[in-house]
């Protein structure tokens, strides 16, 4: 630009214009509506471009509130507001309006903006794509997929390199691999162009193990019909479906235990556990042995003997795609099992808290969630895609026995960093490939995701980083194949949260800060 072009820019913004308001908005000739006229734009974009040309001009005093509303304008534009609605926003209402497209452009204008939403935002989009695998195992809906696949960079999720596809994995069960495609599928092959399913990863073969269902089947769990209630398990809390955060068509109960309710095999008789790896999942890691099969058997049939409880969200759409098509059982943890399990575990979990993508963490780890669900899957139920959130510490009052969703003192907060799914069964269960946990990444090809299935093993607990996390992992409880059954109990690893920020989710997630009775949805 010439000198005269500077001269003439420069004067513009000399001579201080007198403040105008905002005129009522007008219709433009595209049919939108306007707060500025054409010749303030003009003169806007002017000073502007000029500024952008001599930025020394901007360092005056006489600047200052041009620099701030500048500062503004940018924070503005870039949560999309500048545009009409939050590009946030605009994304969760084109997926659920099944508009994948449009939810794409979005999603990828985030990406190349480097922004990243919150995890309610995340885990609102990842439901809405409902991208899970067809009950027969076929990948689900492609465009879905590729917004998962783009919601999961943005997500900033670890990126893991493509394993070459002869490249063999540590304990997997053989060439075939699916977890969610009946066994037809070999590993690395590009399903349909958007999921390369890798090698399921088995962390230990030939496990020995009890086949709860053959029991079942036989009419064998029990020798005798089992007593009621229950030998040291009592309700301890019970939520009418109307009053459950989100409502649901069915009735809640968290079914308490007493010491001593699954007898624990003593040291000396149980194997010593060990930490294996899941191969290019970061953070994700199987600790083998932690329950014995016949301490597993015991966990099913009281689950069995007190009833199963159905778990389907009355109305929404974003509501309907979180159900897990799985029946569970609320059971509160009594203290010597907990401490059985935390012990068992402690010496391969992080010892602190991942640093979240606020930066916040580092608590140090103090213990697991009494509140387990244990879920019943049969043959084609699953677990949509989700992002599991974070829970607090539920537990008793100490003094009136209540059931606290959240126990832990307000002095000394505890929330959860990991899950922890501990497979009660496996092999002889659970048909060949089938009722895998099931992680996605993203690959190195947009548009690409990676499939890693991991096997239940009877006894083993699979622990993974979740909630506001860098590293929180996308996955699904896979479909149980034929004339299958899975038995897993879901629960969390707590982390000392005072001091080391926000712990909690946020409230869009639809758990209520500190709240009693609160649920929470998306894991
Ligand atoms: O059943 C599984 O393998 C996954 C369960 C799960 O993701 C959860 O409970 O959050
Ligand atoms: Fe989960």
């Amino acid at each position: 630009m010439g000198k005269n072009n500077k001269r003439k820019r420069t004067a513009i913004v000399a001579p201080p214009q007198p403040s105008k308001l905002p005129t009522p908005p007008s219709e433009s000739p595209s049919g939108s509506t306007s707060l500025i006229d054409s010749e303030d734009l003009e003169c806007t974009v002017n000073v502007l471009e000029t500024l952008c040309e001599f930025p020394e001009e901007l360092s005056g005093k006489e600047m200052k509130d041009l620099r701030r509303r500048v500062h503004e304008l940018y924070r503005v534009m870039v949560e999309g507001s500048g545009l009409g609605t939050s590009l946030t926003s605009k994304i969760s209402t084109a997926l659920s309006d099944y508009r994948f497209t449009d939810a794409l452009i979005h999603l990828f204008e985030m990406y190349t903006r480097k922004l990243t939403p919150k995890l309610g935002a995340l885990q609102r989009w990842v439901r809405e794509c409902d991208a899970t695998s067809q009950e027969d195992g076929s990948p689900g809906d492609p465009e879905a997929l590729k917004c998962l696949d783009m919601i999961l960079r943005i997500a900033n999720m670890s990126h893991t390199p493509a394993v070459p596809v002869d490249q063999k994995v540590l304990g997997t069960s053989g060439t075939e691999s699916s977890c969610s495609k009946n066994g037809n599928v070999v590993d690395g092959i590009d399903m349909g162009g958007i999921i390369t399913r890798k090698q399921i990863f088995k962390a230990r073969e030939d496990n020995e193990e009890i086949q709860i269902w053959g029991l079942i089947k036989d009419g064998k769990l029990f020798d005798t019909p089992p007593p009621s209630p229950y030998p040291n398990f009592r309700p301890v809390h019970h939520l009418k479906a109307a009053d459950r955060k989100p409502p649901n068509l069915y009735d809640s109960t968290v079914h308490g235990s007493s010491p001593g309710a699954i007898s624990l095999a003593p040291v000396n008789e149980r194997k010593k556990p060990t930490k294996v790896d899941v191969p290019d999942v970061p953070g994700a890691f199987v600790v083998l042995d932690v329950f014995t099969p016949e301490e597993c058997l015991q966990i099913v049939k009281a689950a069995e003997a007190i009833g199963w409880e159905k778990d389907e969200a009355k109305s929404g759409s974003a509501i309907n795609k979180t159900s897990i098509l799985a029946k569970n059982f609320v059971w509160l943890s009594d203290s010597s099992f907990l401490d059985h399990f935390y012990s068992s575990i402690l010496p391969f979990v992080p010892a602190h808290a991942p640093i979240s993508v606020d930066g916040n963490g580092g608590g140090k780890v103090r213990g697991i969630n009494a509140r387990f669900r244990v879920y019943q899957y049969t043959e084609n139920q699953l677990y949509r895609p989700h992002i599991d959130g974070a829970w607090p510490a539920a537990g008793l009052h100490p003094e009136t026995g209540e059931y606290l969703h959240d126990s832990s003192p307000p002095d000394d907060p505890l929330w959860s960093r990991y899950t922890l799914l501990v497979y009660l069964n496996g092999e002889g269960d659970i048909p060949k490939d089938t009722g895998c946990t099931t992680f996605f990444l993203p690959s190195d090809k947009i548009g690409v995701m990676e499939a890693h299935s991991v096997r239940p093993i009877q006894g083993a607990v699979l622990c993974f980083p979740h909630g506001d996390t860098t590293g929180s992992l996308l996955h699904e409880g896979s479909a149980v194949g034929k004339g299958g059954i899975k038995y897993v109990i879901r629960t969390d690893l707590l982390y000392e949260a005072k001091g080391f920020g926000q712990y909690k989710p946020p409230a869009s997630v639809g758990v209520k800060q500190g709240g009693k009775e609160e649920e929470g949805i998306g894991g």
